[in-house]
């Protein structure tokens, strides 16, 4: 490719299907200033060869004895080393070979599950061993290990779970606390877990445990202060070379210009070289993976063969996997994903990233209660890892359709989630653990209207006695078992007060998995007409327990769901899920109990949890939320979006522009008044009023 390149006006160009006249973009090279070109980098030039010879030739295999033995001789070490360089995949397989886990278990953490299930998947293959066997991975409701197992990938949240139930982690000889510098909530407070289980085990002379912080970026003195002046090991290098592009003009349509650099990279590149897009959220790549579709069909064979994978946490677990199978011969795939692939992951013959520099972060506002899921810059070191996804298997280009003065205003690094996300559950996790958030030593502390928010609405679900309390109830420990946001798990445990555990279980289920609805574009009037079948004029809870009452009676599943539009995956997944939620709720020695069809009580025993959740209708369409005072609408997709019940209870917010509940439920005002007395007191609520 060269370094300036006009993106469309070639004589091939495709047609756009959009209103707009194509533009073009205008790439140049940033050599002298960005960073992977900077540093000398090894470059080893791979044919297919062996996994071992793959392996060989990675930064990391050069230096592995010296690594090892930094790693031996001190309790905890931080490791920084380029995207690529090997570090996820090797450093836990070097320890294993010297042993390091005779006395317990290598837990690599990682913030996404789909990066646990790829990793643990290619280790296994690395070995030469079944995934689930010497290497395999724990996710949310997903355990693929064994009693062999040592070297275990795990999501951070699922580690932050198992140190509730062991704060010394005792089957852990090695925690690696993997993509550090992505400061999710979760590692956040594992560095503060893990610190603490390793003093506690020295202290009472139990086995040691050693702690491995690995990061992509190189400012880690943070880290290491935390853990008192612990070495920092650099691994130089990376295996193959990747050639970044800046636009050359500011862009005023990212995502058209994304569209752009795709037809032109594929009017050029050979088939077999794929294409890794980072967009912002399920909108807009579904928009796109259209548009592309359309121009696709007026290419009329000119180029290889295109097929489109979207990518993103919504999406189930296997459409997810299906995005990393190598590519049929002859044909490109080209993958539009948020930044769910944006650290970790090897996606097979991935050749080029186009980098938007955009990402839809959610945040939440303590006053409000809301959370808002806003579209905004990346940092620096987000880009980075975008850009670190070409490369892996040979040499590689990123696209990033901002120029490099965008770039070079870009924040250094995200803020931590720590600083911006909802406390609730992490909070309910460090009472369990008898640890107070309020004196927590966290690696950064959150605000400390982030943790009070948490604890007044741990304290309104019951978890605890008082706000300042540090102790959790009989029910605030129950709560904690269950793997769910805190007002999920308080509904659960409230349904043996109504009689209605079996529904209640079937609803959370559903609400824990992916969407159940098939609409094609094709066919939308038609998959509506399936679902109207199972709408119930309450709402959408309702709806969804009509929908699970009905799959689990039928036998021929797959044609049903067929024939009604509805997914077959996601319901079984659901299905799974309501077994895992039965078998805790069996431990908290809650008895089976069925409302059959009186489902009123389903709906009240929703409200146990989610009361903050109201919102009254003022005028047309037009709702106020009764905690947060907010101006919001019921969100289209909603079976009660045209009916306007006076008073609904929701699941929740989103904003995008606007503000609309999702999973809505109407409710009766007198309920509130009988489930939740004191917070109707508190809350004026005008229809109790009237
Ligand atoms: N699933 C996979 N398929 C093919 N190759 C892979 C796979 N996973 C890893 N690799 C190879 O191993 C290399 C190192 O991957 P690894 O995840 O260990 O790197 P890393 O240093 O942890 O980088 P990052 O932090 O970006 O994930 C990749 O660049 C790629 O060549």
């Amino acid at each position: 490719m060269d370094s300036k390149y006009n993106l469309v006006g070639g004589k091939s160009c495709p047609k756009f299907p959009t209103k707009k006249p194509a533009t073009v973009v205008n790439f140049g090279s940033s050599t002298k200033k960005a960073r992977l070109d900077q540093r000398p980098t090894e470059v080893t030039k791979l044919g297919p060869g062996t996994l071992l010879q793959q392996r060989k030739s990675l930064p990391v295999y050069g230096v592995r004895n010296r690594l090892i033995s930094e790693i031996q001789k001190h309790s905890t070490v931080i490791i920084i080393g380029e995207t690529g360089s090997g570090k996820t995949t090797q450093i836990p397989q070097f320890m294993h070979e010297v042993r390091l886990d005779k006395n317990g278990i290598i837990g690599i953490t990682q913030p996404r599950r789909v990066a646990a299930i790829t990793l643990s998947q290619r280790v296994s293959q690395e070995m030469n061993t079944d995934c689930g066997a010497i290497v395999g991975y724990t996710v949310r409701f997903e355990d693929v290990t064994s009693e062999c197992t040592k070297l275990k990938y795990l999501t951070d949240g699922m580690l932050l779970r198992e140190a509730m139930l062991d704060t010394l982690l005792m089957s852990y000889s090695i925690i690696v606390l993997d993509e550090a510098h992505e400061r999710t909530v979760h590692t956040d407070v594992l560095f503060g877990i893990v610190k603490q289980a390793q003093a506690l085990r020295d202290e009472k002379l139990l086995k040691p445990l050693k702690i491995v912080v690995m990061s992509a970026t190189m400012d880690v003195d943070h880290f290491s202060d935390y853990f008192g002046s612990v070495p920092i090991l650099y691994l130089e290098g990376r295996q193959h070379p990747i050639q970044v592009f800046h636009a050359l003009h500011r862009q005023d349509d990212y995502v058209f210009s994304c569209l752009v650099t795709i037809f032109q990279i594929h009017q050029d590149a050979p088939a077999n070289q794929d294409i890794l897009v980072f967009l912002t959220g399920q909108e807009e790549i579904e928009a796109m993976a259209r548009s592309i579709r359309l121009i696709v069909k007026d290419l009329d064979g000119k180029c290889p063969c295109l097929k489109v994978y979207p990518l993103y946490s919504s999406l189930p677990s296997h459409q997810q996997l299906d995005v990393f199978r190598p590519t049929p011969q002859g044909m490109r795939k080209v993958i539009l994903s948020t930044n769910i692939a944006e650290t970790s992951v090897t996606i097979s013959g991935i050749k080029y990233v186009i980098d938007s520099g955009m990402v839809k972060v959610r945040t939440h506002h303590p006053g409000t209660g809301l959370d808002v899921l806003k579209v905004q810059r990346i940092s620096q070191a987000q880009a980075w890892q975008r850009t670190g996804r070409a490369g892996r298997e040979s040499s590689g280009f990123c696209y990033r359709v901002y120029t490099f003065q965008e770039f070079d205003a870009m924040l250094k690094n995200s803020i931590p989630e720590i600083q911006r996300c909802n406390l609730t559950n992490v909070v309910l996790q460090l009472l369990a653990l008898e640890i107070d958030p309020l004196t927590f030593n966290f690696l950064d502390k959150p605000p400390k209207e982030l943790v009070n928010g948490a604890l007044q609405q741990l304290k309104q679900l019951g978890a605890i006695d008082t706000v300042e309390g540090t102790k959790l109830t009989e029910m605030g420990h129950q709560m904690a078992l269950f793997p769910l946001d805190p007002r999920f798990s308080k509904i659960l445990l409230s349904a043996k007060d109504y009689g209605c555990l079996e529904e209640i279980l079937s609803i959370v289920a559903l609400l824990s998995s992916e969407s159940v609805f098939v609409i094609p574009p094709s066919k939308r009037e038609k998959a509506v007409a399936a679902h109207t079948k199972f709408f119930s004029s309450s709402g959408d809870h309702i709806t969804l327990l009509n929908i699970y009452r009905s799959f689990s009676a039928v036998t021929q599943k797959k044609q049903w769901c067929h024939e009604n539009f509805l997914n077959m995956r996601n319901l079984q997944y659901a299905s799974e899920v309501r077994s895992q939620l039965a078998e805790l709720c069996q431990r908290c020695k809650m008895q089976m109990s069925s409302c059959n069809q009186n489902v009123d009580q389903v709906r009240k025993c929703l409200v146990t949890g989610l009361f903050m959740n109201i919102a009254e209708l003022q005028r047309e369409r037009q709702y106020l939320t009764v905690e947060s005072r907010q101006i919001v609408a019921i969100h289209p997709s909603s079976v009660l979006y045209s009916l306007h019940p006076h008073c609904v209870l929701f699941t929740e917010v989103i904003q995008t522009g606007s503000c609309y509940l999702r999973q809505v439920s109407q409710v009766d005002p007198e309920w509130l008044r009988d489930i939740v007395p004191e917070y109707v007191q508190q809350h004026r609520l005008l229809t109790l009023v009237s």
